[in-house]
């Protein structure tokens, strides 16, 4: 689904993309942009990619609903309540959502979470870049970075600091300030930082080009569709 910067490059690869024998590996049933009332009638399809707007999700929650069709969500911008009724269409397909399909991120997730639990008492904030079309802050993976940092060490009090306007007194040790950048045409940037007495620990992913998570949703799209129906990470899906 999508018409978009994302949905046009995932549509143009999965149109290139043949098995071994020049067999087309997969046969598009449709291509769906602003107007959501074409999902209504949308053939059934094994798999359908989302990467549009979190106001869709209604329209994309009843496709998959009618047809059984495995949905892999790279929307991002979602309310809590919304990721919930994501994980909760488990019941009816096999579904999987990730605020970032490449496979760098997955990476810099595990160390994040690596360096959480290795460095203690470090001060720790995310920042991310994005070009300056994109309409959510912070990002999808920011928050997915965020929520690594605090599953590493649940029992810390961790909590996010969205920028710091207005605030008087020093940083809490536990806030974890949340950053976004704006601006021309980058792809995607994510930095996490850790900050100790005379040392720093900085981790980060630069996504040159959007093809990273075009490629990943595609081999997610493959597997997925092979999956019972129940929520899944990219990490079951991609890993397991
Ligand atoms: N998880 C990941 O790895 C990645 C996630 N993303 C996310 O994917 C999403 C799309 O990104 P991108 O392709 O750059 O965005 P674009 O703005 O280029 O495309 C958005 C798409 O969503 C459609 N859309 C927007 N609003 C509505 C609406 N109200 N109803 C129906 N359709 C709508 C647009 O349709 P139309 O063209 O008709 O306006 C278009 O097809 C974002 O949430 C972004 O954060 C992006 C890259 C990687
Ligand atoms: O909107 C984008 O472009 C991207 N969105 C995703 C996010 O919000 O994290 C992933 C990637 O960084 C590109």
């Amino acid at each position: 689904m999508g018409t978009g910067r994302m949905g046009s490059l995932i549509k143009a690869t999965a149109e290139s993309m043949t098995d071994a024998s020049g067999e087309a590996l997969f046969d598009i049933k449709a291509q769906i942009g602003f107007d959501t009332d074409e999902l209504t009638t949308a053939p059934a399809a094994d798999v359908i990619i989302d990467f549009s707007n979190a106001c869709t999700l209604s329209a994309v929650a009843a496709y998959v609903e009618r047809t059984g069709a495995a949905l892999v969500s790279g929307t991002t911008g979602y309310t809590a309540e919304q990721l919930e009724q994501i994980k909760q269409l488990g019941k009816h397909a096999p579904v999987m959502w990730s605020g970032n399909y490449s496979i760098g991120v997955a990476t810099l997730r595990h160390l994040v979470a690596q360096a959480t639990r290795e460095l203690p008492g470090f001060d720790v904030e995310i920042c991310e870049t994005h070009h300056n079309q994109k309409v959510d802050a912070p990002s999808g993976t920011a928050k997915m970075l965020l929520d690594e940092v605090i599953a590493a060490e649940p029992e810390c009090g961790y909590h996010a600091q969205y920028g710091r306007e207005g605030m008087c007194g020093k940083r809490d040790p536990k806030e974890i300030g949340m950053h976004s950048l704006r601006g021309g045409t980058v792809a995607g940037v994510h930095t996490v930082s850790f900050f100790g007495t005379d040392e720093e620990v900085s981790l980060t992913h630069r996504a040159t080009s959007r093809q990273i998570f075009v490629n990943g949703a595609l081999a997610a799209a493959q597997k997925l569709a092979k999956r019972e129906p129940g929520f899944y990470t990219f990490d079951q899906v991609m890993f397991e």
